[in-house]
């Protein structure tokens, strides 16, 4: 018995292909995207799609802007069949849109095959048969040259039974199974022979599809065995070569980019990377990764969410919360150094320029994600987030020192409740802890006059449950008012800004006192006038003060202002 179990597995052998010139290719146009989701896709399923749910992927791929969809495996199912056949004689495939059906090369399944699809404008049949060392030995027990065999004759049976039907564009593509553990000069000559028994040439291009049917490498050896094909298959220019990767290392998308800078034209995989075991390559991410280069990936995702829907509900299985692009959790920041990020890319944000803010590669609303889910906050938030969402959801510009204070009373009940609190639940807690306290000192009303010295004002108040009136004088209203409260108060910070506008706007300020020798502390006003705006604020601050609650003991403020 082996000691250690990793010994059992045999690393993938390394290539000697120094004239690889692929790692220095980019990526300007986008492939072409065959979407199999309805076949490679639909054979990975607990349970298969009926006629209704194919039908509502097929649609949503059109809408999508597929113009090649994999239909199915017509010989392998009555529901398979039947649903090609309503395609066509329905006559529900757009103009622009090919559809492709899947065989395996033998005699019954090709027939089957080609009778569901007669009729249809344009078909690409599409056959595959494994070539690599162990399904040569243990599916087929056959050598090379019987596996090769086995290609050629489905090849021309295919080429016999399409010739009946001019009435149908036929495209042929022959899938080399299990290419990438294959010896590349072998599937060079099986491909070699296919083709010419398709005959491609001018006017009649083959596909080559050369399957990561178990993904077994790194992407960089994929991308050598394309590069490979690329450079040395006979007739390349009547070829379309396409690359198949499967998920199993879970670098089929790195394997799909690395294999269409290697020369690869086309890519076959899976929304939201459904498919066998682990996947096919997931298309929405590749189209997505190629828009966050600046190159439009032709398909249409700018409502993910609605996709994501479609897909679910057809395929009966979720989408992963943190999947790229589309998890309900990919454009959400809960720790604070992010949110404080994207808060300031996204205020420091010019309308129509290029897109730079931090943690974010793409902007949300591209692809119909609404700016309100970015910033989320729990026990990881700093004062960015929460910042961000009274900035957001409410007009409330709060300064630096308040968001760090204020920061503290939400970390209090993420710590308490070990759970995410909400934006209503962000503005419920700033309430409590700044607008709505009230005793000792509530504001009722005010009344105010210029004097010779300055100004003079009349506050009334509610204070521990009496009516009573407090009057000062000062420099301007909030000096009038602190030296009416008649306590050792210094006022060290004092903003104010208009909260909406028109008729309807009204003030936020924000006071920050020290009274005392205590640490200073803010309170925090808003009515429609502004003079009672800063009044609310001054008793704000002094309402909390006499509470106890915490204050600010960080960057606090070292000189009083003017007021
Ligand atoms: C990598 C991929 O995704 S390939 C696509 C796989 N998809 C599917 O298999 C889904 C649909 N398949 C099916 O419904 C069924 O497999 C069918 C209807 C196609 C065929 O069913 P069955 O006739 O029962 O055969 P089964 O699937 O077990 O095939 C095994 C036989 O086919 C042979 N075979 C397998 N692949 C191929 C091929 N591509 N070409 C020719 N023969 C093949 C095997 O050697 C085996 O032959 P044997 O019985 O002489 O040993
Ligand atoms: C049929 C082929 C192309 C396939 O799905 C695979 O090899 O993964
Ligand atoms: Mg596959």
């Amino acid at each position: 018995m082996l000691k250690n179990p990793a010994a059992k597995y045999r690393p993938f052998p390394a290539y000697d292909f120094s004239e690889r010139t692929w790692p220095n290719k980019r990526i300007t146009t986008p492939p072409i995207w065959m979407s199999t989701d309805l076949r490679d896709g639909n054979q990975s399923l607990i349970e298969p799609m009926n006629a209704e749910r194919k039908m509502r992927l097929f649609e949503k791929l059109v809408d999508i802007g597929f113009k090649e969809i994999e239909v199915g495996f017509p010989s392998a199912s009555q529901t398979d069949f039947d649903f090609i056949r309503k395609l066509v004689d329905e006559n529900r495939i757009p103009d622009d849109v090919t559809v492709e059906v899947l065989t395996q090369s033998r005699e019954d399944l090709i027939r089957r095959s080609i009778e569901s699809v007669i009729g249809a404008r344009r078909v690409i049949v599409h056959m595959y048969n494994a070539i690599a060392p162990d399904f040569r030995r243990i599916v087929f027990n056959m050598s090379k040259d019987e596996v090769k065999q086995i290609a050629l004759d489905g090849t021309r049976l295919i080429r016999e039974l399409t010739a009946q039907h001019p009435e149908t564009e036929w495209v042929y593509q022959y899938s080399p199974e299990v290419f990438s553990s294959a010896e590349l000069d072998f599937a060079k000559d099986v491909c070699d022979a296919v083709s010419a028994e398709w005959g491609a040439g001018p006017g009649r291009k083959i596909i080559f599809n050369l399957p990561a049917t178990i993904e077994c490498a790194t992407p960089n050896v994929y991308a050598d065995q394309i590069e490979w094909m690329h450079r040395n298959l006979n007739n390349r220019e009547h070829i379309v070569l396409s690359v198949h990767p499967h998920n199993d290392r879970g670098t089929a998308v790195a394997a799909a980019e690395l294999g269409v800078m290697a020369g690869a034209d086309r890519v076959e995989g899976c929304l939201f990377g459904n498919g066998e075991r682990t996947g096919n390559v997931d298309l929405v991410t590749l189209a997505l990764n190629l828009y966050s280069q600046g190159v439009h990936p032709g398909l249409d995702f700018s409502d993910i969410d609605d996709v994501r829907r479609c897909v679910e509900y057809c395929n009966q299985l979720p989408v992963h919360p943190r999947h790229p692009y589309v998890g309900d959790l990919v454009f959400t920041a809960f720790s604070g150094s992010h949110q404080d990020a994207i808060k300031k890319g996204f205020a420091q944000r010019q309308p129509d320029t290029i897109w730079d803010v931090p943690y974010l590669p793409i902007d949300p609303a591209d692809v119909g994600r609404s700016y309100d889910a970015v910033i989320r906050v729990n026990s990881q938030s700093g004062k960015g987030g929460v910042a961000y969402l009274l900035q957001q959801e409410h007009g409330l510009d709060l300064p630096r020192r308040l968001q760090i204070e204020y920061s503290r009373a939400i970390q209090r009940v993420t710590d308490e409740t070990g759970r995410e609190v909400t934006a209503t639940d962000v503005y419920a807690i700033f309430r409590r802890e700044y607008l709505d306290i009230a005793v000792p000192y509530k504001f009722v009303r005010h009344r105010i006059a210029s004097t010779d010295e300055g100004i003079r004002v009349d506050v009334d108040v509610i204070y521990e449950g009496q009516a009573r009136t407090l009057s000062g004088n000062g420099n301007g209203p909030i000096d009038a008012f602190v030296n009416a409260l008649d306590l050792p108060i210094r006022v060290m910070d004092y903003h104010e800004h208009s909260i909406g506008i028109g008729a309807d706007a009204s003030a936020a300020s924000y006071v920050e006192l020290r009274i005392g020798e205590s640490p200073t502390g803010f309170g925090v006003g808003i009515d429609h006038d502004i003079v009672t705006a800063s009044f609310k604020a001054v008793l704000s601050a002094v309402n909390r003060h006499m509470q106890s609650t915490d204050t600010a003991d960080e960057e606090t403020a070292d000189e009083p202002v003017e007021v």
